[in-house]
């Protein structure tokens, strides 16, 4: 049997042999209930395995709304969203549910951390909801302590709730929720926020090396330009989104 190639051939629950995207979009069109104008009006969007995309563009200009379609929380009035090959639209809502926990990873602007569990008991969540996630993690306790190890949660605070942690412990608590079992996939909508300038380079550099590692995919959206070159593939939306009234002549800025 042959080792890996890359970091992606490491993810659980890559197609055997798949050549193409991870995440495929096509034809998207989405507007919002009662809305007179289309949201998102895609063409084509890609995710590779295991590469880092920096989403961005202006407020309002569709980021939340596009993450939470590649997500498969929300569907689109028209077009189709591939992930590992299979249309979000081909299944009933719970099969929907038990793929997204399967391979999709989603760090939160608000965290999302449950105060009444532990530090370690909220990274582990993913594995309780999720038979491919906690066969990926293996030794899912000795997995959850090592990504926060790794996210240099120091071991005091795995016991704690997650309200007697500063927002930056939280946050890299919620990164390693989201990576445990090497989901395909990781989405973090805007995860730097509520961090102030230099915990915000630090949490972008672990989340980053923590992905690359586990051989996930990472679309990360944020606002914050000075973050952008740290990712292998910027994204404008406003210049991908025709309903955005984008101008802008390329779709992508090319990477360095
Ligand atoms: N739940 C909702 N119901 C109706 N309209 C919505 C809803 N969520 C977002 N919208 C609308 O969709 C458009 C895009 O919003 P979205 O939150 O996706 O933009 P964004 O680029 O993520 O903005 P920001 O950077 O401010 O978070 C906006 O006009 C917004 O008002």
């Amino acid at each position: 049997m042959s080792l890996p190639s890359s970091p992606a051939a490491r993810v659980q629950g890559a197609p055997a042999g798949a050549g193409g995207p991870l995440l495929a979009c096509t034809g998207l069109r989405f507007s919002w209930p009662g809305a007179a104008t289309p949201t998102l009006d895609i063409d084509r969007f890609d995710v590779a395995a295991g590469e880092t995309l920096f989403l961005h563009g202006p407020s309002g200009c569709g980021k939340s709304t596009l993450l939470t379609i590649l997500a498969g929380v929300l569907q689109p009035q028209a077009g189709s969203v591939e992930l590992l090959g299979t249309p979000w639209s081909a299944l009933r809502s719970s099969r929907r549910d038990q793929r997204r926990a399967d391979h999709v990873g989603y760090v939160f602007q608000q965290f999302n951390l449950l105060p009444y569990l532990s530090v370690l008991d909220n990274v582990l969540l993913p594995c309780r909801f999720s038979a491919v996630r906690a066969r990926a993690a293996g030794d899912a306790q000795g997995e959850a302590r090592r990504l926060l190890g790794h996210m240099a949660l120091p071991a005091a605070l795995w016991q704690r709730e997650p309200t007697a942690l500063s927002v930056g412990q939280q946050q890299r608590v919620a990164a390693a929720r989201a990576l445990i079992g090497r989901p395909a996939l990781v989405i973090a909508d805007e995860p730097t926020s509520a961090l102030d300038e230099d915990l915000r380079e630090r949490f972008v550099e672990v989340l980053l090396n923590a992905c690359r590692d586990a051989g996930s995919a990472l679309v990360f959206v944020s606002h914050d330009q000075r973050l952008a070159p740290r990712f292998e593939r910027r994204v404008s939306l406003p210049a991908l989104n025709r309903a955005a009234g984008a101008t802008l002549a390329a779709g992508e800025e090319a990477a360095a």
